[in-house]
């Protein structure tokens, strides 16, 4: 089965599937910011004015300092109530400069709070819309991206990046327009040094979505090696492929310095260029050498340069903060372009009046499949599975085994023909009822960190421990658990902790069992069991199957001699049906893949 979680190394190192055909991260429709932050807009502006005001009054001490400074080297006999005037300005200037610092940040943080909370509910409300199909395809990386790197770019934006941003013009147009005021040829001297930072600036980012586009990329490569090393670390240390597996890596690797590294030396001299002209002691320099000039022929008064250096001097320091602030502007339109691709991602359509199946008998009728509208993996396949029996599905790797049954329980929607339950077509069936109807055992076991009751109880939430305990005994783990350190209270973690793959199973087994769907579709585990845990599973299953409808694919034949029928695909067609025997005595495909089987077992 394909699956997520597969051990298998090749189906880790895909980074792709053809389903997923999303375009790369950060590529994106423009203006999804905007469109994210709607409902919170009136918020971000109300931040921003705060933001402004605040940037404009924290300004005013140091103009209060200037003034005091010209008042005082001008006229130094009248200056005491001029200064205790601008002392009192500056004072009025710093206390209102805290509090709407404080109110901006309460309002910005309050807004984040809103509109995180308001897309992580949509995101989560829309996952679980999505075919399951999706996730298969999309793989958990992208799930995780949505739910936390995305919205901690939100966060930097709204919280952070829109106060330091409006807060930098604010004091740039404030501050300029004060030493505009004071002298004009000066001003013109300090807007050159500032005027090279920004223009470095942009020679910096000229090509930075490029980079940066080719380091999320190589990002992305180097986790898909580590997944794929650690998921398939069972295959990579016995069958010695190690050395490919962590070649793979170290391309990856290599890739991420050589992009990082080509970033550098392209932006090498443009940078520094930023660093110098936007440092402090470069204005210094050019006020201080400007000033001093102007002072000796006479067009600059001496108390003049004064105001100029103590209010220029500042300028970078306000400044800098907006450089990664318009970086974290950037990061923020990449993730929102991110969860709105993943947002518009069409749901599992719902069926408008839906309707309740009678009985729970299984049909495929003429059902074709295609994942990438091409080729089909299940072409124009019928069966009837009624109740009560157990349809085997076999077939080469590749047949269209997975596919087919991923159909029933809605994967993916069928491309063509139909799939009924108690003769309703399962699109019209509410998609709740529909998996509440039916049992999944998977053999890419899925367990939650939590205790092993709690993993058996989500077959059936609200089932009493007596329930739980009864699935137990009946999937025959029950002897298990009551081994473990705290018998039904132990906690595993994701990967089942100490349990065996059969024990796993079989816990998956009880959980079926103890949710009674009428339905179950089955994934027999590929990889070998020793003989006592293959028996115990299959008690199991008995406990699970009696009376069902079961679909179950099945890779070892022998287990499924006993089936009801036994459909045969080949490269997503039905090749042969029937029982076991008559398909043995037809000498066809199953009969050759029982022989090849039997011969190695044998
Ligand atoms: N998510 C997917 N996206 C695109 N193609 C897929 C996807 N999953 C399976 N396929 C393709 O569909 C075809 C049928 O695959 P499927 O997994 O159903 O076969 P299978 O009989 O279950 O194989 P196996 O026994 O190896 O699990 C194959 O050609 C496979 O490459």
């Amino acid at each position: 089965m394909r699956t997520t979680t597969d051990t298998r190394v090749d189906s880790a190192a895909e980074p792709e599937t053809r389903l997923d055909t999303e375009e790369p991260a950060g590529l994106a429709k423009p203006g999804a910011l905007g469109r994210l932050f709607a409902p919170i807009r009136p918020h971000l502006i109300a931040c921003g004015v705060l933001s402004a005001l605040s940037a404009a009054a924290g300004i005013v001490p140091y103009v209060a300092a200037a003034e005091m400074a010209r008042a005082v080297l001008t006229t130094p006999e009248g200056a005491a109530s001029t200064v205790w005037t601008w002392v009192g300005i500056g004072a009025a200037g710093a206390a209102l400069w805290l509090v709407l610092l404080v109110q901006s940040s309460r309002l910005g943080h309050y807004a984040d709070a809103a509109i995180v909370h308001d897309l992580r509910v949509r995101i989560v409300r829309h996952l679980g819309a999505l075919p399951m199909g999706w996730f298969r395809s999309a793989g958990s990386g992208r799930v995780k991206r949505a739910m936390t790197g995305d919205l901690e770019e939100m966060h930097e934006v709204i919280a952070h990046a829109l106060g330091q941003l409006t807060g930098a013009i604010t004091v740039m147009v404030a501050a300029g327009g004060y030493l505009f005021f004071v002298d004009v040829p000066m001003a013109l001297a300090v807007t050159a040094v500032l005027g090279l930072m920004g223009l470095s600036y942009r020679v910096s980012m000229r090509s930075m979505t490029t980079h940066v586009n080719r380091l999320i990329a190589a990002e992305g490569r180097i986790s898909a090696a580590s997944v794929e090393y650690a998921d398939g670390i069972q295959v990579v240390k016995a069958f010695g492929t190690g050395g490919q597996v962590l070649r793979r890596y170290d391309d990856a690797v290599n890739e991420y310095a050589e992009a990082f590294a080509a970033w550098v030396r392209e932006v090498r001299y443009s940078s520094a260029g930023t660093r110098l002209f936007g440092s402090e002691m470069a204005v210094l320099t050019v006020v201080t050498a400007t000033g001093l000039a102007f002072i000796a022929v006479g067009s600059l008064a001496a108390a003049d340069l004064v105001a100029f250096l103590v209010v220029s001097v500042g300028l970078p320091t306000s400044i800098l903060p907006a450089v990664s602030a318009a970086q974290g502007v950037r990061k923020g339109r990449m993730g929102a372009a991110n969860i709105e691709r993943l947002l518009s991602r069409r749901p599992l359509p719902e069926p408008g009046v839906p309707e309740t199946p009678r009985g729970h008998g299984v049909e495929f009728d003429n059902v074709s499949f295609s994942y990438d509208g091409v080729t089909l993996a299940v072409d124009r396949i019928s069966a009837v599975c009624p109740p009560g029996t157990v349809t085997a599905i076999v077939g080469p790797s590749g047949a269209g085994k997975t596919t087919l049954a991923g159909l029933l329980p809605r994967f993916h929607d069928v491309t063509e023909g139909a799939i009924r339950i108690g003769g309703t077509d399962i699109r019209a069936i509410r998609s709740a009822d529909l998996l509440a109807s039916m049992s999944l055992v998977f053999q890419d076991v899925a367990l939650l960190r939590d205790s092993v009751a709690e993993n058996v109880r989500v077959g059936r939430p609200g089932a009493d421990d007596e329930d739980v305990r009864r699935a137990a005994i009946a999937a025959q783990i029950h002897g298990v658990i009551e081994a473990l350190p705290a018998g039904y209270d132990t906690p595993l973690d994701a990967g089942g902790g100490a349990l065996s793959g059969g024990e796993r199973q079989r816990l998956t087994i009880a959980r079926a069992i103890l949710s009674g769907a009428p339905i179950v579709v089955l994934d027999e585990a590929t990889a070998a069991l020793d003989p006592d845990s293959e028996a115990a599973v299959q008690e199991a299953l008995a406990g699970l199957t009696a009376g069902k409808t079961v679909l179950v694919i099945a890779h070892r034949l022998h287990t499924i001699a006993g089936a009801d029928q036994i459909l045969v695909l080949d490269n997503g067609r039905l090749a042969e049906r029937g029982r076991h025997s008559e398909l043995l005595a037809k000498g066809g495909l199953y009969a050759r893949m029982w022989a090849a089987q039997e011969g190695v077992t044998a």
